[in-house]
């Protein structure tokens, strides 16, 4: 008799606590979020059929026209939160800036080892103490005009060669990226190093195979899927030919440096500036901050030139007032200087524009939730992915008049910058991921073009109207243009 009251009550126990525990967990996870809208979901595919068809910043500012600036989508198995207006994308990167200040893991980025790198490694202890030193030590103001030489060195070598071209058609795009790649892997391993182009050819083909979605990104429990996509293949072969290079690179620093004094232009490189760090890095850290700092500045840079070019062309009238300021400040020079830049105010609004109107990162580099939170009364669900398309917010009409018009006088009297404080303009980002090397890339693209401007004067290869010049885009690490920039470059007498 005892026993069987002992058994009953267990067992009424048992079903109590089952019932108890089971009213809990469903009770904490919600079956039905009030999510921010979106188009309607189809099974397994989720809303990836809703991207097919144009540029995915496009797609996504469409969709927002329709669904709003705060929008849900399902992208394969992922959740996705896609921001296009200032007011929300402040919501993300200021209000809940903590909340969002991880990246989503992405495969292309775990095969280059780059979640040991600054962009893509968790937020935490680890991350705090790359940005430190990212911001302290390898792109700090100081840094950024101790590489004024091998900034000089390189764009006037560009402006020789353009100079012997002249009256002939040149490939800008083509010339453009070689000169800032160069300036890049220079400042960040020197120049000794024998590699330097087959890097950076390789890393080109590697964010040529890691631009855009990829499979294994939108199933992650399907590990499978990202072998059949092929990605995996071929950025492993180009991770073991980078991390080659780059090892080399390492080890001949670190023999290096044991008995000599700086000799590149008795520059530091940022190898050396990472070796010699407090904060333990080990091989595999060094390698992936290299391939971050090289890979987030050289392409950006580069199509912002390209895309700055390509506007003032388009453009006589502008071409003709940046060319008018840069040779009255240039031409009392013996040779135009850094040191000059501050003179040339519409030169920087034109950059300005650019960034508008062409952020190389138009979807910004993508964030993830790291707790459930509500923005305006949704529930933004933890885990998901954040995308906010600055592009579209650059050229929304709630805050820009005429904002398709490349019109550089918008910023005279304008207190918008970069710094990410204006919500609407957030071409480097905003809070505390944002891109920490806007120094050197505003000075990396700011430089060549104003000496591309004094030089020369430019003509279109074929004979089309300058107006009629195509200004369309494609879709990777950068938004780039298109097709390549083609110019005659005629040199400018003073
Ligand atoms: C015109 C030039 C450039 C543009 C438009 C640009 C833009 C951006 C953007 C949009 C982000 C993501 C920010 C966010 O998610 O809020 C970013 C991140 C980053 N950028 Fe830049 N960038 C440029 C040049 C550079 C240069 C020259 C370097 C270094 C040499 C650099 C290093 C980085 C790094 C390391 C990150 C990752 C930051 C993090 O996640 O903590 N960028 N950049």
């Amino acid at each position: 008799m005892d026993l069987q009251i002992i058994y009953f009550t267990s067992i009424f126990s048992l079903i109590t606590f089952l019932f108890i525990a089971h009213n809990i967990v469903t009770k904490k996870s919600d079956p039905t979020p009030n999510l921010p809208p979106g188009p309607l979901k189809l099974t397994i595919i989720g809303n990836i059929h809703n991207l097919i068809g144009s540029l995915p910043h496009h797609k996504l500012r469409d969709l927002s026209t329709k669904y709003g600036p705060l929008m849900h989508l399902k992208l394969g198995e992922v959740s996705t939160i896609v921001v296009s207006s200032s007011e929300y994308a402040k919501e993300v990167m200021k209000t809940h800036d903590l909340v969002f200040s991880s990246r989503p893991s992405i495969q292309a980025s775990e095969i280059m080892n780059n979640s040991l790198g600054i962009a893509f490694a968790p937020y935490g202890d680890y991350w705090r103490q790359l940005r430190k030193i990212c911001t302290l030590e390898l792109l700090s103001s100081k840094r950024v005009q101790s590489f004024q030489p091998i900034r000089s060195e390189e764009v006037n070598n560009l402006i020789k060669w353009i100079a012997s071209k002249e009256g002939s058609q040149i490939n800008l795009t083509k010339e453009v990226f070689s000169t800032i790649s160069t300036i890049i892997s220079r400042t960040a391993f020197g120049k000794k190093c024998k590699d330097n182009q087959k890097f950076i050819s390789l890393v080109k083909e590697a964010s040529k195979v890691a631009g855009g979605f990829n499979l294994g990104d939108l199933y992650p429990s399907y590990k499978w899927l990202q072998n059949i996509s092929g990605l995996k293949p071929k950025l492993e072969k180009l991770h073991k030919q980078t991390d080659k290079i780059l090892q080399n690179i390492v080890d001949e620093h670190r023999e290096v440096n044991k008995s000599r004094v700086n000799e590149d232009h008795g520059v530091e490189d940022l190898v050396d500036v990472l070796l010699k760090q407090e904060y333990c890095l080990n091989d595999n850290c060094v390698k992936a901050v290299i391939l971050d700092i090289y890979g987030a500045g050289s392409d950006s840079s580069a199509s912002t030139i390209t895309w700055a070019m390509a506007e003032m062309i388009k453009n006589p009238r502008i071409i003709e007032k940046v060319q008018a300021e840069v040779r009255e400040a240039f031409d009392k020079e013996i040779k135009p200087n850094e040191s000059d830049l501050d003179k040339l105010e519409y030169l920087k609004y034109v950059v300005k524009e650019t960034l508008r109107l062409h952020p190389p990162g138009a979807l910004l580099l993508p964030r993830e939730c790291g707790q459930t939170c509500k923005i305006n009364g949704y529930d933004i669900p933890f885990k998901s992915k954040v995308i906010v398309n600055a592009w579209a917010i650059g050229r929304d009409p709630n805050h820009w008049d005429d904002p398709d018009k490349f019109y550089p006088e918008r910023f005279i009297e304008s207190s918008v910058d970069y710094k990410g404080n204006n919500f609407e303009f957030i071409p480097f980002g905003a809070g505390r991921i944002m891109c920490p090397g806007v120094m050197f890339g505003l000075v990396n693209v700011e430089y060549p073009l104003a000496l591309l401007m004094y030089y020369f004067d430019w003509k279109l290869s074929n004979a089309k109207k300058n107006e009629d010049l195509d200004m369309s885009e494609t879709f990777g690490v950068a938004v780039t243009r298109k097709d390549d920039l083609f110019l005659i470059p005629i040199t400018y007498h003073p």
